[in-house]
């Protein structure tokens, strides 16, 4: 009942966030498009967040910017096709976030760090490793931060489960399996998702989760990819190259001391036996030498998560000891948080110290956004369905 009741609490303030009262010199945000998933990524999150506001919107249909700026209380829309370069050009935002398609990430985040603005930029960071090696180098050189928007990776459950692991208690891991599959019927055929010459692909899109948890979970990268089964869409859009579009994948990486690492990620995944519908799957499980961890729901751990420990135990390690363990809050001692923190609520803290110049709770380096990108690519090659295409954009100065 307990916890039926904090199910409840969570979800409701996450959805409806208590208001803070704003700073005088909060950061003023600005969002590139009026994505679907900005409300939740940061409209939502800056509700409580005082040193946050959501400033502008810019959105390539000017009805379509002042419609999405009154939903979400937003004081200035620009729209138009000049509507992203309007807003990077706005000495009043501060900060960015650039929700895009995949194959459009590069060149405003680009714009942006020109321009430069802070950058939170959404998952997977660009096309290609070699541009998000180029972003980060930027962003440097133009003394902003960048930062690519792995959510999960900032909830204390799964900094929890890492740190189960990094103790030692369940010895080396022998194999990971992680699965990201929504059920077929919830994207149109006309998807960015299903678009190549925006960065689309089941592999793009959950697969770079997965491809991140095995990387964090096993502190490294991959060795190899051993093997890469795409299933192909099957839809139609007015798109070229949909043949190259992967709804789903199954890719198996071989992992330092001979660990194996098991992706699924599926954007279509069919019925069970044809005909028995599934839920969205979000697991990861672990096997290791001393035990077994297995997460469930680790990419949205607010609204219910697991993190079931089992140790061997007994003389030939045939009995098991298990327990089970949820985190809504961080563990440690001076780190911020709250119950109805969302994924995307911890990562906007942790974006706004670092601009701050305060050590935020979690980061994520740009050396994991490079190789992350790295090995999508090595899926995809090894899939035979080849890179997606890189961004033909070139700022002035290169
Ligand atoms: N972190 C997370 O949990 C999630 C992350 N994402 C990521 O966010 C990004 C956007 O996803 P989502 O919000 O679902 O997508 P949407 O299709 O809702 O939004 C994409 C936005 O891109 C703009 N856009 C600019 N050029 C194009 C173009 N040629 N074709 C289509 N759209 C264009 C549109 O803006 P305009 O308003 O100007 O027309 C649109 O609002 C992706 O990178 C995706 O991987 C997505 C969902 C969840
Ligand atoms: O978290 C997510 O859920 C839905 C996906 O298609 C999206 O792009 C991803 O980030």
């Amino acid at each position: 009942m307990a916890s039926a009741v904090g199910l409840l609490k969570r979800c409701y303030l996450a959805q409806y966030p208590p208001k803070a009262t704003k700073a005088s010199d909060p950061i003023r945000l600005g969002i590139l498009g009026a994505a679907a998933i900005a409300p939740v990524a940061v409209i939502k999150p800056a509700v409580s967040h005082s040193e946050v506001v959501v400033y502008a919107v810019a959105a390539r249909d000017m009805s379509r910017a002042q419609a999405f700026a009154k939903t979400h209380g937003i004081e200035k829309a620009y729209g138009g096709p000049n509507a992203y370069q309007e807003l990077l050009d706005d000495p009043q935002v501060d900060a960015v976030y650039n929700p895009l398609p995949n194959g459009l990430h590069y060149e405003w985040t680009m714009k942006a760090l020109a321009a430069r603005k802070h950058v939170l930029l959404e998952k997977p960071a660009a096309d290609t490793a070699a541009e998000v090696r180029e972003m980060f180098e930027f962003a440097k050189r133009q003394g902003v931060v960048l930062l690519e928007a792995f959510h999960y990776r900032f909830h204390p459950a799964v900094v929890r489960a890492k740190a189960i692991l990094d103790s030692g208690e369940l010895g080396a891991v022998k194999s990971l399996d992680v699965k990201m599959r929504i059920p077929q019927g919830f994207m149109p055929d006309n998807d960015i998702r299903f678009i190549h010459s925006l960065g689309g692909g089941a592999m793009m899109d959950m697969g770079c989760y997965t491809m991140n948890t095995l990387r964090y979970f096993t502190s490294s990268d991959p060795t190899s990819v051993l093997d890469a089964k795409p299933d192909i869409f099957k839809g139609k859009n007015d798109s070229e190259h949909t043949d190259l579009i992967d709804t789903g994948m199954e890719a198996t990486l071989a992992f330092p001391n001979d660990a194996i690492g098991t992706l699924t990620c599926h954007l279509r995944a069919p019925p069970k036996f044809r005909v028995i519908p599934i839920w969205p799957e979000m697991r990861l499980n672990m096997v290791c030498e001393n035990g077994e961890l297995d997460f469930f729901n680790h990419i949205m751990p607010v609204i219910y998560h697991s993190i079931k420990v089992s140790t061997k135990t007994g003389k030939e390690g045939k009995g098991r000891k298990t327990r089970v363990e949820k985190v809504y809050r961080p563990l440690q001692d001076g780190q911020k948080g709250e119950d109805w923190w969302t994924t995307y609520r911890y990562q906007l803290e942790a974006f706004v110290d670092k601009i701050k110049g305060r050590e935020p709770d979690v980061w994520l380096t740009e050396e994991d956004s490079i190789s992350n990108l790295e090995w999508i690519e090595k899926v995809y090659e090894k899939s035979g369905l080849g890179l997606r295409p890189a961004s033909s954009f070139k700022l002035p100065s290169q």
